[in-house]
């Protein structure tokens, strides 16, 4: 064997080998990654230069082979590239791969507490990351070359002799360190490639078979790919999930270069949004699970890929964070998330009604966090209502039972979209249809459960109230009070305003026995009864052509006050509690509470009162009772009080009619 060049390797650290291994302690397994993207590249340089009429051997087959050598403790990848030259070898590896090694070190050495990203740029010497000594076996593809063997055993020395290798490419054999033996096992190479390399564009063979199926079919122009490739695609990167509700296909050459496919996937209640789940690419190559600092944190939920050579990866996840281009990055990726939800919005509502009852939560949370993304999407936030928007015509009613809710009323004069008797408006449409009646002023429901009394007065009333249902309304409320601040957003259960109690009533006449009108002695009765000092109780007769369906009393919550409580609660992460400052509205139009005035007459009820007088007290706390049952559940104690004095009050009652 001739040898054809002994030297050094120029750099300045004597062994940069152990020092390269520490820093990437938790990263060994990227060497292989590294190797095969090397040998795709040939494989691609190849390419070029036989379109470039350069070269006029088989470019139609290429592969790459991965074999494992449990004997002799080797791991060797072979292409059918491009190949190098002696020149090349001492240029490209000996030079170019090494010289940045120290560079790499002053950077890395730092160690763990500075995650990288991808730990990309490594390239070929990232093989002795696992490796004790490195070959490589190479033959150029230009004409006249002589194949080259060069090895070099992870100290600055190396060596370059002849080889008899016969065909152009490149063969790369690492012998491998004692304690890095686990890339000879097979499961554990098939899992790497599986991993990194699924979407390289060659194909990998390793005992025979080959790997690496998918085409990176992000890649491809989205004219050519069907919803069912998009679909199949999903199903391949999440196995055994629900379809996803839609996805966004990004693609741009410029200012920056972004290939990938975005889904937005049916949430579970138990999803954890800070955690992502897109997978990043770089030219093919499967770099990282994570994406925290490349997806606006509001399209967390997001699935998919994004490939981008444009993404620094050698840089910490706190520098890419502040990164220009990756803010522009994120720009760009909710610009496309925003845009699909107004095409859908537009051209699909039914599409958009069934994604919106997933993805509101999060638009809304793009609506706080991120104002280019606001300006786009404010007018697609659309809100469930108690308005019938539908047509309305028995027709197609039963058209919408026979299809099981896939047909659809659209569009009304109103606005607003409607599907199984739901309708969604937006804030416009809202304010706009009921600008007569109530102008500027929004009422709320943020509970369906708990307000359901609250929102049956509303609607008997004909008055229009949106549902704030989710989490993360009562954060959003604030926003867009910020950003309607000539709106007044009230919750059901905050005030009685003037639509809904009728002035003058037959209350407010002026009882001669006892010189006070009814109310002003309900009130009495209730305040005495009940003893709590900090609950106001206000008496109101409240509209409605039947007496009897509107609730004897309602508990009411001021809107300032208990924002303010549920904000706290909100920043101290818990429920907060139900304040002991409340109203209690008593309605003397209700034909209960006028009996009640009837029992409790002659008297102010006292403990040791008449048994009419006691028997009104148990009335009276009774009614309380139930009208705060629609704002909070009991607790233990409650609960038993609650279900004794209603037994008491049934005695009485039968005691009486016997
Ligand atoms: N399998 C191969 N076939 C032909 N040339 C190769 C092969 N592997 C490496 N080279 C040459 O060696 C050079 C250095 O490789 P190295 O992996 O260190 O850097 P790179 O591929 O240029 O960039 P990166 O650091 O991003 O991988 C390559 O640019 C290429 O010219």
């Amino acid at each position: 064997m001739t040898v054809l060049e002994k030297g050094n390797i120029t750099i300045h650290t004597e062994n940069i080998f152990p020092i390269i291994k520490k820093s990437l302690y938790s990263a060994h397994e990227i060497f292989l990654r590294e190797l095969v993207s090397n040998a795709v590249d040939a494989i691609e340089k190849l390419k070029m230069v036989s379109y470039a009429g350069e070269f006029d051997g088989d470019t139609d087959h290429p592969k790459i082979v991965i074999k494992a050598d449990k004997d002799n403790k080797t791991l060797s990848i072979s292409d059918n590239g491009i190949g190098m030259t002696a020149d090349e070898v001492k240029k490209y590896i000996n030079q170019v791969a090494f010289s940045s090694a120290e560079e790499f070190v002053q950077k890395y050495s730092g160690g763990a507490d500075q995650p990288i990203i991808g730990h990309f740029g490594l390239g070929f010497y990232s093989s002795f990351i696992v490796a004790k000594t490195v070959e490589i076996d190479t033959l150029s593809y230009k004409e006249g070359s002589e194949a080259v063997h060069w090895i070099c055993d992870g100290s600055p020395e190396f060596e370059l002799t002849e080889s008899d290798r016969q065909d152009v490419g490149t063969t790369i054999t690492l012998t491998l360190q004692d304690e890095e033996t686990e890339y000879l096992e097979s499961p554990r190479i098939r899992q790497l490639v599986k991993t990194y390399c699924d979407f390289m564009p060659v194909p990998i063979e390793f005992e025979g078979e080959i790997l690496n199926e998918q085409p990176a079919i992000w890649r491809k122009s989205p004219s050519n790919l069907t919803d069912e490739d998009y679909l199949e695609f999903y199903r391949y990167l999440y196995p055994f999930q629900e379809e996803p509700l839609l996805w966004v296909h990004l693609k741009t050459d410029y200012p920056f270069e972004i290939n990938g496919i975005l889904y937005f996937p049916k949430l579970k209640p138990d999803v954890d949004v800070t955690k992502g789940n897109i997978k990043l690419f770089c030219n093919h190559v499967f770099v990282s699970d994570h994406c925290e600092e490349i997806v606006p944190q509001f399209l967390m939920p997001m699935r998919g890929v994004i490939d981008s050579p444009d993404i620094p990866l050698n840089v910490s996840r706190s520098a890419l964070q502040v990164d220009r281009k990756v803010r522009k990055i994120a720009d760009f990726i909710a610009k496309k998330v925003a845009d699909r939800l107004k095409e859908l919005y537009k051209e699909d509502k039914p599409q958009y009604l069934k994604c919106w009852k997933d993805l509101g939560t999060f638009v809304k949370f793009g609506y706080i966090n991120d104002e280019k993304f606001k300006k786009q999407i404010e007018d697609l936030i659309i809100y469930k209502t108690t308005a019938d928007l539908s047509a309305g015509d028995s027709d197609s009613a039963n058209v919408q039972v026979e299809t099981e809710g896939d047909a659809w009323q659209d569009v009304n004069a109103d606005g607003g979209i409607s599907q199984n008797g739901e309708s969604y408006t937006t804030l416009a449409e809202y304010l706009e249809r009921n600008k007569e009646r109530h102008e500027n002023r929004v009422y709320y429901c943020s509970d369906a459960v708990t307000q359901a009394t609250y929102v049956e007065l509303h609607k008997n009333q004909g008055l229009e109230v949106l549902f704030l249902d989710s989490f993360i309304d009562t954060h959003f409320i604030s926003y867009l009070e910020r950003d309607h601040s000539d709106v007044k957003f009230s919750r059901v259960d905050s005030e009685l305003d003037e639509n809904l109690v009728s002035g003058d009533s037959d209350s407010e006449i002026v009882d001669p026995n006892t010189n006070k009108t009814r109310s002003e002695q309900v009130k009495e009765l209730f305040e005495t009864a009940l003893n709590k000092p900090k609950l106001t109780i206000r008496t109101e007769s409240l509209k409605g052509d039947n007496a009897q369906a509107s609730p004897p009393a309602m508990v009411l919550l001021p809107e300032a006050m208990r924002r303010l409580r549920d904000m706290t609660a909100l920043l101290q992460q818990e429920q907060s509690d139900f304040p002991e400052e409340h109203i209690l509205v008593v309605n003397t139009a209700h034909p209960m509470i006028q009996n009640l005035a009837n029992i409790a007459q002659g008297g102010i009820v006292t403990s040791e009162g008449s048994p009419s007088s006691e028997l009104a007290n148990l009335i009276c706390h009774h009614v309380y009772d139930l009208a705060l049952m629609s704002q909070k559940g009991f607790d233990a104690d409650g609960m038993k009080q609650f279900i004794n004095r209603s037994n008491q009050v049934l005695t009485q009652l039968t005691d009486a009619a016997k």
